[in-house]
């Protein structure tokens, strides 16, 4: 297949069980030398076997806030005591070395990117219904029933902003998934770059 031609990332978002995992997997293991998948700052500290700048890059809480300070993030987020980032300069990096960034981002995330003016391009993925996700979340089996509800209703607002008028560049209903696949490598390798 010919290389992709633009060179942005790709930010892929969408309700949690939909799929986008799911389907960036198979683009990783289908291309195994034309994507990456950003490596996100967070100040918790590593899990056995978490690597830095592999899974994640293991920073101080001060050296996190000193380089949000420097405007040195397109998006972060805080979950419990822990914040999470993604680092300007990582994407600069990993792009440099001729890979296609992809980055699974909740909604909040997508619009500070989006407010950032980072470019980028952007992927939504939606499931065929509501209860189809539900049926998805539930046929993982990683979830407790507290957080498959918490789940579903954050699916509510990732969907209502999926309506936005012009903020994604693409929607891919993950149906069938060897067509979502098949819509979503058509999309990475098939955009011409914009200005
Ligand atoms: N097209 C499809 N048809 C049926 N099942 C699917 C399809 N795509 C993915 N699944 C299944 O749905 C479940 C959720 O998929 P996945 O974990 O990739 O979702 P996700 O969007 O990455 O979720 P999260 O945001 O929570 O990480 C998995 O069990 C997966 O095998």
């Amino acid at each position: 297949m010919a290389p992709v031609r633009d060179p942005r990332p790709v930010v892929i978002s969408g309700p949690s069980g939909v799929g986008k995992g799911t389907l960036y997997n198979l683009l990783f293991q289908r291309h195994p030398d034309t994507f990456t998948l950003s490596v996100s700052h967070t100040t918790r500290g590593p899990r056995p076997g978490e690597r830095d700048g592999v899974e994640y890059h293991f920073v101080t809480k001060e050296a996190f806030l000193e380089l949000k300070a420097q405007d040195g993030f397109i998006e972060n987020a805080q979950f419990g005591d822990n914040l999470y980032g993604t680092s300007k300069a990582t994407i600069q990096e990993q792009t440099a070395k001729g890979k296609t960034v992809v980055l699974d981002i909740e909604v909040e995330g997508v619009k500070q990117i989006q407010a950032s003016k980072f470019p980028a391009r952007y992927v939504f993925i939606a499931p065929p219904s509501e209860a189809e996700l539900e049926k998805r979340l539930r046929g993982r089996g990683t979830e407790q029933e507290a957080s498959i509800q918490k789940r579903l209703k954050q699916a509510k607002v990732e969907l209502e902003y999926a309506k936005v008028e012009g903020v994604h560049d693409r929607v891919i209903v993950n149906d069938d998934l060897d067509k979502a696949y098949k819509e979503l490598e058509e999309f990475v390798f098939g955009e011409q770059a914009s200005a």
